[in-house]
Parts: C-alpha cells; structure tokens; sequence
C-alpha cells in the first residue's frame, strides 16, 4: 500500500501533476508504518508543496521531516536527513528567510556528504544556491549551481557510459494519459508560484527516497536518469533565473552594463535547459524552461523567436491547466508586443497589462512579473508622453513594492509562528521521550536490583546449607533433610539405614602435618564418598571430621556392605600422595533397618554403634539395628 502510493506518486509527479502526487503521498503517509517511511513521505511531500504556492504547509512537513530524520538510526540515515535538510532549506528560502535557509542548507550538504550520495549533494547545493540568491547573492548562487550541474552531468554521463541509453529512458511527453491531464487541470490553479523560476518542478526525488524497487534493476535505472536529468534541468533552469532577475534588477537601477553582462550569461543556461527539456516528459518543466527563454529573447529583443516560444508553451499551460503559467504567458506576450513598432499593437499590450495588472486571482500574476509589467508601463506612457498614465503606472509600481515589502514580512511572521509551534510541540515531544527514558532507566534499574537480590537469595539459600570447607551438605541441611528422609521411608515402608563416619585419630593428622593438611585430607575424604556413594539419599558434613550418610530403601545387610566398602575405599587411598607417612583409617556406626519412629533414635543408634567402633579398635564399621 506504502510503496503502491509512493510509486503511483512518483510517476504523476513526472507528469506535472502535482497536487494529484501529493495526495498520493499523503494517503503513503497514512500508510507509513515506521518513522523511515513516514521520514520519506513527508520529505516527499515537502518537496512538491511549494509549487502548489502552499509554503505553510510546506514548512510543516519539512520541519517534521527534519524532526522525524533525526530519530532514526540506521545507514540510511545521513541520506535522509540531507533530503528532509534540503528541502526545509529550499522552504525557507521561499520565505525570504536567507539566514535560516543558508544555515539549513549547509546542514543539509554536510549531511549528504556524510551519506556519500552525489546526487544528493548536488540537491543540497541546488537549494543551498536558491538560499544565497534569496539573499541576494548572485555569484555564490551560481557557483553553487554550477557544481550541482557538473555532478549532476558526470552522474549523467557514467550512466551513459555504464550503456544507458538515456533518451530512451525517459518518459514522452505524449505519454500523458487523457485522466492525469483531466486530473492536473483541475489541481493546478495555484501552480502560478513558478515564477521563481525553479525548474526543479521535477519530482526531484533524491535517490533514496525513491521506493525501493520492486522491479528490478532497470527500473531504478530509469529512475536514476530521471533523477539525474531533473537536477541537471533544474540546475539549468536555476542559473538562467538567477541572471534573469540580476539582469531585471539591473534595469530597474538602470545599470546598463550589468544587465547587458547578466542577460549574456543567462542565455546559454535558458537555451540549454529549453532544448534539453523537449526529452524529459514533464509539460509543467517545458512551460517552467520556455518562459525562461522567453525572458531572454526578450531583454536580447529577439521578439519574432520569443512570441513563438510564448505561443507554444501558453497552448501547453492551457491543456495542462497550468493557470499561472497560462497567465505568465500573456504578461510576457504583452512585453514583447511593447517592443514592437506596431502602435495599435502597444496599445493593445497596453491594455492587456492594465487587465492582468488589475485581475483578481486566483491564479495571480507573481509579483515579480507584476513588477515588470508596471515597470514597463510606466517608460512607455513617459516615453509616449502620457504624464497622467506614466504617473498612475509609477504609483501602481510603488504600490506593488510596498505589497512586497509586506508580504514579505507576513510570510516572515508566519514562518516564525509555524516554527515557534513546532518547536514548542518537539519540545513537548522530547519532555515526552526522555520522561518515558527515566521510566524506562528506573524499570531496568529495579529489575536488575531483583535479578541481584534473588541471586543473593539463592546464594545464601545455598551457602546455608552447604559446608564450605568440602562442598558437601552441611548439619543444618542434614537436620533438615534427615525428618523427611525418616518420614519418606515410613510412608514407604522401606528400611532406613544411617552411618556416622568419623575419622580416626585426626587430631593427629593435624598435629603432624599442620591444619592446612588436615583440611585437604577431610576434603579428599569428602571426594571419595561422594564418588562411592552415588545413591546416597543424604551425605552430610556434620561435624568437624565427622560425616553423615543416610539411605531409604536399603536393607541393613546391603547398607552394611555399602559402609565396608567406603572404609576400604578411604584406607587404600594412596595417602602418602598428599603427604609422607600419611595414612588415613575411618570408623562408621551404622544404625539401619525398620524406620524408627524418631529421628533422635535413629542418630542416637548410629552414635552408639560409632563409638563401639572406636572402642573396638577403629578402622571398623559397626551395625547396630535401629
Ligand atoms: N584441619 C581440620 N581439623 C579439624 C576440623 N574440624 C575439626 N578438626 C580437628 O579434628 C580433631 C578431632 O579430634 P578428636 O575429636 O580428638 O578425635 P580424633 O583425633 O579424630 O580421634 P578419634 O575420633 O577418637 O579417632 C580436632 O583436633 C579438631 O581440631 C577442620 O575443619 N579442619
């Protein structure tokens, strides 16, 4: 649905349908179901609003474009921000906010060279020039411009090289099915904004907000040489406007050397971009280019050439329904006719001024041709002698500059408010993130203070029962375990059979090769009965060389047999191993047979049969039934 949106977008964008694109890439908006997508929709948008002449709207979308680009993380997201970068860039610019759009822009070129993306960063430095040229920097601009046009041209050419046709990549102009024509004429009354000359009225996508491909490889190579032709007509068209309106404002300060040195250099980029855009498939970029030229032809006073031009890309404005455009058209028919000699015909270019100087729009005639045509009005009445006209076209000229002056400033205002806004709700939104970051911090913090508790917990639960010094369990365990080993048994009616195991003469062992010794020889005891007894139910330490050892379900004889063996097992260890001299003997009572009916008898036996052991000379195990 997302990329369905997107791709349906794209190709009415190509057409010049705008306003049918954008709501195309509102309802992928709607769709979008990350902030990535959601990131490249609204750049999206952002880049076709103003040549809907809707800046606010624009504005809102790029500022949320930046906002949203700056949360995302992944590789693509220096690419990203240098679109949402440039394109905010390129709003303000339209707002004759200079300052803001050449610190945006700068951004927005540091960001795309972070993502090693040509083509993006000859966008950047596309809007970058559109920023210096609102600030009236006509140099920097174009140098700006130029660099954007030669990496737009090597981008051109490598995919010439790489085998590309590139003609025949490109959608015709004739492909423009009967619906979108319907659809643009009925969406492009406002596209009258165009006056700015930006030729980039092209989708522009930058490369990576294009959808990924479903299709294959060829297809994104056409999207690439669209993408890289549109900049390249964009760039054309661009440096042409900036010498435009250098040449016209050199006319208004009466400068004929500038606006001779200004109009020669915006002749090869206008004719340029117009032969170049007959290929590109875009009506609204051939009108954008044409008028372009027109402006050209004009100031040379090639009049017969330029009235044609006018013919043609008037009867194209009208199919599309470009009204804007439509409208340019009779204003700069209206100047090319004052050139004429044909008294009757300045008359009537007189009058058609006057019409279209006092038309109430939509669409209306941008301000700078407005400009103009008052302008031009004026030097004929005084030309001609008609003081009265001459002096009511100057006060129509002035009025008009202070009309700029003020919309200038109402934009300005309405900028700042827009950002102000949005600003304060990124504010609430960041209040928002890091309160639900502290949240966050303070769950992870208390889990993991629980996680630590309950392994302490099990730590000591563990240490409580274990002995430390043989890792065997402990007599606070054996006398935990022993009553329900006891009770198990009488359930069961299985014998029971209990063994204290005590080491004799240990205090020697000690004595003789130091306590040290005397804790590796009670560990080495510990080993060799866990080793022999693997079905004990119970071995304990339970004192100090004392040791416990309980089985249920052993009959006495089988017991008796079980503690023989752990005596041999403990005598024949090679003792000496651990220390010269040293051997080692065990005594073991052994209680076992039908369950008693108190644990206290039980060990009370073992103990009795434990210390016949001892009296009847140690190493010895001794049975007593219990
Ligand atoms: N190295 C070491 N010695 C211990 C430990 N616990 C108890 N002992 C020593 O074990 C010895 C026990 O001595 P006695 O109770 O006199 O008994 P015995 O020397 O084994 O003589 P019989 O039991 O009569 O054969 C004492 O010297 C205790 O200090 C221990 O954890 N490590």
């Amino acid at each position: 649905m997302f990329e369905d949106e997107l791709a349906a977008a794209e190709q009415l964008s190509h057409r010049g349908a705008y306003r049918e694109a954008t709501a195309a890439r509102e309802r992928a908006l709607a769709a979008a179901r990350t902030p990535r997508e959601q990131a490249r929709a609204l750049i999206l948008i952002a880049h076709d609003l103003p040549r809907q002449g809707d800046l606010q709207a624009a504005l809102r979308r790029a500022s949320e474009a930046v906002a949203l680009v700056r949360q995302i993380e992944g590789e693509d997201s220096h690419a990203l921000l240098a679109q949402a970068l440039t394109e905010l860039c390129y709003v303000y610019a339209q707002f004759l906010m200079g300052r803001d759009a050449l610190q945006t822009g700068w951004q927005a070129l540091a960001a795309a060279r972070a993502a090693r993306e040509p083509l993006l960063e000859a966008w950047a430095l596309n809007r970058l020039a559109v920023a210096s040229a609102a600030m009236d920097q006509t140099e920097q601009a174009c140098q700006d411009t130029v660099q954007a046009l030669e990496i737009a041209q090597s981008t051109l050419s490598a995919m010439t090289a790489a085998g590309q046709d590139v003609r025949l990549l490109m959608p015709q102009a004739g492909s423009t099915s009967a619906s979108s024509i319907a659809s643009a004429s009925s969406a492009s009354s406002a596209l009258s904004s165009s006056s700015n000359g930006d030729a980039t009225a092209g989708s522009g996508l930058p490369p990576t907000a294009a959808a990924p491909n479903p299709q294959g490889q060829r297809q994104s190579q056409v999207r690439g040489v669209i993408q890289a032709q549109e900049l390249l007509l964009s760039c054309l068209n661009n440096l042409a406007h900036f010498w435009l309106q250098a040449h016209a404002e050199a006319l208004r300060n009466e400068d004929r050397t500038a606006a001779a040195e200004a109009l020669a250099r915006a002749g090869p980029y206008a004719v340029r971009a117009a032969e170049l855009v007959r290929h590109a498939g875009n009506p609204f970029l051939v009108v954008v280019s044409l008028s372009n030229l027109v402006e050209h032809l004009l100031g040379n006073g090639e009049i017969t050439h330029a009235l044609a031009l006018v013919d043609e890309y008037e009867a194209i404005a009208l199919r599309e329904g470009y009204g804007g455009m439509a409208l340019q058209a009779r204003a700069q028919r209206a100047l090319l006719q004052l050139r004429r000699d044909d008294p009757a015909r300045v008359m009537q270019a007189l009058a058609g001024m006057q019409a279209l100087l006092t038309h109430e729009g939509p669409p209306q005639l941008p301000l700078r041709l407005r400009r103009q045509l008052s302008l031009a009005m004026y030097r004929v009445y005084k030309a001609r002698g008609d003081y009265a006209q001459a002096l009511s076209a100057h006060e129509q000229l002035s009025a008009l500059e202070r009309q700029a002056a003020r919309n200038a400033m109402a934009l300005q205002t309405e900028a700042r408010l827009i950002r102000q806004e949005f600003e304060q709700a990124r504010a609430r939104a960041e209040h928002a993130m890091q309160d639900a970051r502290r949240e966050r911090e303070r769950a992870e913090h208390a889990e993991q203070e629980q996680h630590k508790l309950r392994r302490q917990a099990a730590e000591l639960g563990r240490m409580a029962h274990e002995d430390a010094l043989t890792a065997l369990n402990n007599r606070r365990h054996a006398e935990f375990a022993l009553p329900l080993l006891l009770e198990r048994a009488r359930q069961e009616h299985q014998p029971i059979a209990l063994g204290l195991l005590d080491v004799d003469h240990f205090k020697r062992v000690n004595d003789s090769f130091g306590h040290g010794m005397g804790d590796q020889v009670l560990q080495q005891v510990a080993q060799l009965l866990r080793r022999q007894l693997r079905s004990a139910d119970l071995l304990a330490r339970v004192g100090g060389e004392e040791f416990m050892l309980v089985f249920v379900g052993v009959p006495p004889p089988r017991a008796q047999d079980i503690c023989e063996r752990l005596r041999q097992a403990i005598a024949g260890f090679s003792w000496q191993d651990l220390a010269p001299n040293l051997s080692l003997t065990v005594s073991i009572g052994l209680s076992a047979g039908e369950p008693p009916s108190r644990v206290d008898l039980l060990v009370e036996t073992a103990d009795q049969a434990l210390y016949a052991a001892k009296h009847n000379g140690r190493d010895r195990v001794q049975f007593m039934a219990s």
